[in-house]
């Protein structure tokens, strides 16, 4: 079965709330709007709801059902009841002042409605920055006990075959160390099979098995001993060449003993600049549809779109948002 199919026929009962920040965008209003005639999640818009409503009148869009929540608007004890919330999970790092201030951030009132557990998860970053997007997430909702550092994994499927592939870190740790590396390749094999993938796992490097010295290579290495400390049941190896990973024939010349190479299914890159450029050219080059960035191993789902996001990759990353509150 098609991966969504079957991840619509599992949340779709349990009708999950995803809190859309960027209500007004034309994007995010149509996917809003198929998804709730689809009757797969509720969403909930934030912004201006004489603005969202003319722009889905303009466009179309039949918003019947659809919450749509002013934070101008909203009652004032709840906003101070988010406000407390706010300042407590900062610690000592937000006065009540700047919390309301900060508050009025629709990306950081999203993101504590889904920390108030009044949505079950947030989609956001088709107008903003992945930093503007994910900040929020990374001081309200934390990560997972035992996980240091969130990163961000997209789905890669392509055809009707259903070859589909995970690509991480593409979004957030900048220039990751190998204790950081090797968690983001264990993250990703659990993502992995959170999406029917089953995880082999192939730390990149410009090197094969050690075929090229330098720093850059020993960190992969480095990072490919410590997540099979962290998980030895996982299939984790690297370092690896793209070739080496993907192609069966390459990998026999390179890799032989190898467990991982020529059959890889999740990329590892070995830092952003990487990932993200590798993820866009598979995308735009490859024909592969590109979803996520996923962000993986936070407390609560929170889920960044890529500005470059057509409405059907924000209905699907909706999708992946629920399942993963699925986990929850
Ligand atoms: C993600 C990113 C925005 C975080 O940067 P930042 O806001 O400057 O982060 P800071 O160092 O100020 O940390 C802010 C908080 O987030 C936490 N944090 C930062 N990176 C984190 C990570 N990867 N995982 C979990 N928490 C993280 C910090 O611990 C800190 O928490 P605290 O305030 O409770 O102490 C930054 O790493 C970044 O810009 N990454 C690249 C994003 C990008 O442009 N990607 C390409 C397009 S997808
Ligand atoms: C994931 C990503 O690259 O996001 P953007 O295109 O918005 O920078």
């Amino acid at each position: 079965m098609d991966l969504f199919e079957s991840l619509k026929a599992k949340i779709t009962n349990r009708q999950f709330k995803i809190v859309f920040p960027e209500g007004t965008e034309p994007r995010i209003i149509g996917a809003a709007a198929r998804l709730n005639a689809d009757r797969i999640l509720k969403p909930i818009l934030i912004g201006v709801t004489n603005d969202i409503q003319q722009i889905a009148a303009a466009k179309g869009f039949n918003l019947d059902g659809i919450t749509i929540i002013d934070p101008q608007e909203y009652p004032t004890a709840d906003f101070e009841k988010m406000v407390a919330a706010f300042v407590e999970r900062r610690k000592g790092k937000a006065t009540p002042e700047q919390a309301q201030t900060i508050l009025q951030d629709p990306n950081y009132f999203g993101t504590m409605l889904v920390y108030l557990n009044l949505a079950d998860g947030m989609v956001s970053g088709a107008v903003h920055s992945t930093g503007d997007t994910v900040r929020p997430a990374l001081q309200i909702i934390k990560t997972k006990p035992g996980v240091q550092r969130t990163s961000g994994a997209f789905i890669m499927q392509r055809g009707r075959d259903n070859e589909r592939y995970l690509f991480s870190d593409c979004a957030i740790n900048i220039n990751p160390n190998a204790q950081e590396l090797a968690e983001i390749a264990v993250e990703s094999a659990k993502t992995a099979e959170l999406f029917d993938i089953d995880p082999k796992v192939a730390l990149l490097s410009f090197s094969t098995m050690g075929s090229a010295k330098a720093d850059e290579v020993t960190k992969v290495q480095e990072a490919a001993r410590i997540a099979h400390e962290i998980a030895p049941e996982l299939d984790i190896d690297g370092d690896l060449q793209f070739d080496a990973a993907y192609v069966p024939v390459v990998a026999n010349q390179k890799a032989p003993d190898s467990k991982v190479a020529g059959q890889a299914t999740v990329f590892v890159f070995p830092e952003l600049q990487s990932g993200n450029i590798g993820y866009k050219i598979a995308q735009r080059f490859g024909n592969f549809e590109a979803i996520g960035p996923i962000l993986q191993g936070l407390n609560q789902p929170i889920s960044d779109l890529s500005r470059g996001s057509n409405e059907e990759d924000v209905y699907k990353l909706a999708i992946i948002t629920a399942a993963q509150a699925l986990q929850n």
